[in-house]
């Protein structure tokens, strides 16, 4: 045979055997309908600034199950609450991993904190640890105290007062010093006046670029040849940042070790008091892994519940039918000669009911928090391929017109005996509306998350008139979003507090 009969006829062998082997390998079931990618960067182009809105927008063309090729990376999107279940409840032990990107490497410890640690003896070990310490009911009986006394000193600050305050930033020095004393057994900020501490400002302004640089749809993760590139500066803006916490959190763990005469009763002295020591697994606390779970604490635990409370204030200030509702069932319950506590919390249906309605428009996590598919699997008849990267969005979810009459209105009674969603609970065992996600790796604080923004939003309406800025009419509100990772108010609230209580109630707070 002559050479070039031989090239030749290797090409066409080698053509046919291409298209025999894709034959057989092409699955047999197609991938989930989705927008036409473009060439190299896929749809990233679709994502738009406000990602959980434009997704949302695509599923009403593409429908709840929907596929996208970001770069190089196949992403499919949960956008109703039957495939969301599919995906977190069917398949969750297929999706109990993070998929990688430039937030974890840089900003977690490469991967070595709870959330974003691959699912495995590590993550286990975490879990466990946090839930003994922080989340467990027993651990959150006893931190109670410490939530009551920082809600407590917020307010007694509030009212003593006369201009307004920025209540986002209040709110989140709330959260973050009673975090704090139950974490590291102290108070993070001062607060001494509302004028508050200035490391406040920096620390929130820390998590919030943290959580704005992790919502980024980072070029480099979804196309690796050009993570080197950088292109959208993202990496660098993490490893700087990553600085600014560790030198925080070394700190933190340097005052508490200098510190081993006292009998501290907090989780970091649990945690170091094991450090290097192997668990059943053979995994070991290490300096590092104690870091990065602090570092989590911090940043899953501070705004997300703090914005959530801000969101719930704006929304009741834009109804006063239903503040005044809130009010009148805290009155009967509390009464004017107390503040509210979490033992109350229990007997107030109506205010649980605004507090689910609240969550359910305003997730902190509108996209939740990424997850990848360990094995290819079939879902709904569709294909979903080994190594895609699952995102639900429980934005869109809540707010879908097929289970929510009137989705978009603030509407607390749909909770309540007699309304559509009377028995729809928000911990994700009820996939229309899962704030805190849904499956093995849901929130771990979400008892936390929950008793939080719960006593922060009764005590605040409990305890105070609010008149807005400038004689704002409340229905004039600005409620638009500013998107990171996290849910922020575009437009922080601001307001003048006026108690409405005894005035007894303010003073005799203990100022511990
Ligand atoms: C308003 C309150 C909160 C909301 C809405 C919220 C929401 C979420 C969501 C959606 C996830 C992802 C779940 C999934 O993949 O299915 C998550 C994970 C997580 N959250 Fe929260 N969270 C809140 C409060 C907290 C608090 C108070 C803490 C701790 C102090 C916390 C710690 C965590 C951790 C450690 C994870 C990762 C869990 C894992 O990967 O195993 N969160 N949260």
């Amino acid at each position: 045979m002559s050479p070039l009969l031989l090239i030749f006829a290797t090409i066409v062998v080698a053509f046919l055997l291409y298209r025999i082997l894709s034959l057989l390998t092409r699955p047999s079931l197609p991938l989930p309908p989705g927008p036409r990618p473009w060439p190299i960067i896929g749809n990233l182009p679709h994502m738009g600034p406000v990602p959980h809105h434009a997704l949302a927008a695509l599923a009403r063309t593409y429908g709840p199950l929907m596929h996208l090729r970001l770069g190089c990376v196949h992403v499919v999107v949960a956008s109703s609450a039957s495939v969301a279940e599919q995906f977190l409840k069917v398949h969750d032990a297929n999706f109990s991993s993070r998929p990688p990107n430039a937030g974890a490497k840089y900003g977690a410890y490469n991967y070595q904190d709870l959330v974003f640690t691959p699912y495995g003896p590590r993550w286990r070990m975490l879990r466990k640890i946090s839930n003994l310490h922080l989340f467990s009911t027993k651990a959150l009986d006893d931190f109670r105290h410490l939530r009551q006394e920082e809600v407590s000193r917020l307010m007694r600050n509030l009212a003593s007062v006369g201009s307004k305050a920025n209540l986002g930033q209040l709110l989140n020095v709330c959260t973050t010093n009673a975090l704090g004393r139950a974490m590291i057994g102290r108070r993070v900020f001062n607060d001494g006046s509302v004028g508050c501490d200035p490391r406040a400002d920096e620390f929130k302004s820390m998590v919030v670029e943290l959580m704005e640089l992790a919502g980024v749809f980072n070029i480099g993760d979804f196309i690796p040849a050009l993570e080197w590139l950088d292109l959208q500066g993202v990496q660098a803006k993490l490893k700087k940042l990553h600085k600014r916490f560790d030198a925080f959190l070394t700190n933190i763990i340097e005052e508490h070790e200098g510190s081993k005469t006292e009998k501290h009763k907090d989780m970091l002295s649990a945690l170091l008091s094991s450090k290097d020591v192997a668990d059943d697994e053979g995994n070991k606390l290490t300096n590092t892994v104690i870091k990065a779970l602090l570092l989590n604490m911090f940043t899953a635990g501070t705004d997300t519940s703090s914005s959530t409370t801000e969101w719930g204030i704006a929304e009741l200030l834009r109804h006063p039918k239903m503040l005044a509702r809130v009010r009148e069932e805290l009155d009967s319950v509390v009464g004017r000669d107390r503040v509210v506590t979490e033992l109350d919390l229990p007997h107030l249906p109506y205010f649980q009911a605004v507090i689910k309605e609240t969550f359910r428009l305003h997730p902190s996590t509108p996209l939740s928090l990424p997850r990848i598919a360990a094995e290819s699997c079939e879902i709904f008849g569709y294909h979903i391929p080994k190594g895609a990267t699952l995102l639900v969005n429980v934005w869109a979810i809540a707010r879908d017109p097929k289970e929510w009459p009137d989705p978009l209105e603030f509407k607390p009674e749909r909770f309540l005996p007699g309304g559509e969603k009377a028995h729809v609970d928000i911990k994700g065992n009820d996939f229309e509306v899962i704030p805190f996600g849904a499956g093995r790796r849901i929130c771990a604080g979400v008892n936390l998350g929950l008793r939080m923004v719960q006593l922060l939003t009764a005590t605040m309406v409990h305890a105070f008139d609010f008149e807005l800025e400038n004689g704002l009419n409340p229905g004039e509100l600005n409620m638009d979003e500013a998107y990171g990772l996290t849910l922020q108010r575009a437009v922080p609230l601001s307001a003048h507090a006026r108690p409405r209580l005894s005035p007894h109630v303010y003073s005799s707070i203990s100022s511990s």
